[in-house]
């Protein structure tokens, strides 16, 4: 299998406080991956691990094949992007500017600037000076930024905490552009609408510990208690259990034309996170 991310084990504590709790889990290349948890559990933790920003002594961890150990070196850090509540930009400079200056840090072309604002729809603000920007423009322009050297992998932890509906549509519209393109995403979020829609897989995170793994629709599925939710034309809401002996039942309730809708129990990942961790997701 070609992993992308490859965590065996991984604890990290400061000082006493015991942060990131033995966890393991692997990143597929290409998959958009979510780490979902609430404040605390160690998700901006793992990310800082995972792109060389703090160092783990515990646990084996591998990006794009490459050993922790060797995360500080140039040739890493071009592979990768990432974006967090530390990126920033020039305030006084246009968009455009900014991305050049970016662009040549990282030895990009500079086509690729025209490339990005189009991903991210701020085309129409290139010449726009950073600082009169919205809070929801500039993240798309971090986010540009985090993505102007093209790498393998982006990490970005809550891009999109706070934004406006638009704003956020602009944002997973760039990103499963992105992703389809073949670049692999892992990102951190709140949102379970939002790991919903964009997330191949999910992974729930609580006091540093690994608690649930799988796709959306598979928890949905496995947590699911897959009886039948019906409401009738006359204002019944009835649940009735999925099994044989229920059978008559359900095809008289639709022979005599009583069904005003019928569908499967399927929970919501906040649910789901509700009972595996016994908290909400806020
Ligand atoms: N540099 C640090 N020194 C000491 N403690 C830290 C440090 N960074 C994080 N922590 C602690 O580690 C725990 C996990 O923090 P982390 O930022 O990883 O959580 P998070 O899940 O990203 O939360 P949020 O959703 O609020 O961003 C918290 O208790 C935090 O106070």
């Amino acid at each position: 299998m070609d992993y992308a991310i490859e965590v065996q084990g991984l604890k990290k504590a400061f000082h006493q406080n015991q942060v990131i709790n033995d966890i393991s889990f692997q990143v597929k290349k290409g998959e958009i991956f979510g780490f979902l948890g609430p404040s605390g559990s160690g998700k901006t933790t793992t990310i800082k691990i995972l792109t060389g920003e703090l160092v783990q002594k515990d646990g084996y961890v591998k990006v794009l094949d490459v050993h922790s150990q060797k995360f500080s070196r140039a040739n890493f850090r071009s592979r990768i992007g990432i974006l967090s509540d530390n990126s920033s930009l020039y305030e006084r400079l246009t968009v455009y500017d900014n991305l050049k200056l970016f662009c040549k840090l990282y030895h990009a072309p500079l086509e690729q600037i025209d490339v990005i604002l189009h991903e991210v729809d701020l085309v129409d603000a290139r010449k726009k000076i950073v600082s009169k920007l919205s809070k929801g423009m500039k993240q798309r322009v971090l986010l540009a930024k985090a993505l102007i050297h093209q790498p393998e992998i982006v990490f970005l932890d809550e891009p999109t905490s706070a934004l406006d509906p638009g704003n956020m549509a602009h944002i997973h519209r760039g990103l499963q552009k992105l992703n389809e393109a073949g670049t692999t995403i892992f990102l951190t979020t709140h949102d379970m609408e939002e790991a919903t829609l964009l997330c191949d897989r999910v992974a729930f995170l609580n006091k540093g510990e690994l608690q649930e793994m799988g796709s959306p629709e598979e928890l949905r599925y496995k947590y699911s208690t897959h009886a039948f939710h019906v409401e009738t034309f006359d204002g019944k809401k009835l649940i009735i259990e999925n099994e044989a002996k229920n059978g008559d039942k359900i095809r008289d309730l639709i022979v005599n034309d009583r069904v005003k809708s019928l569908h499967t129990d399927k929970p919501t990942l906040g649910q789901i996170f509700l009972k595996v961790t016994g908290k909400e997701l806020v």
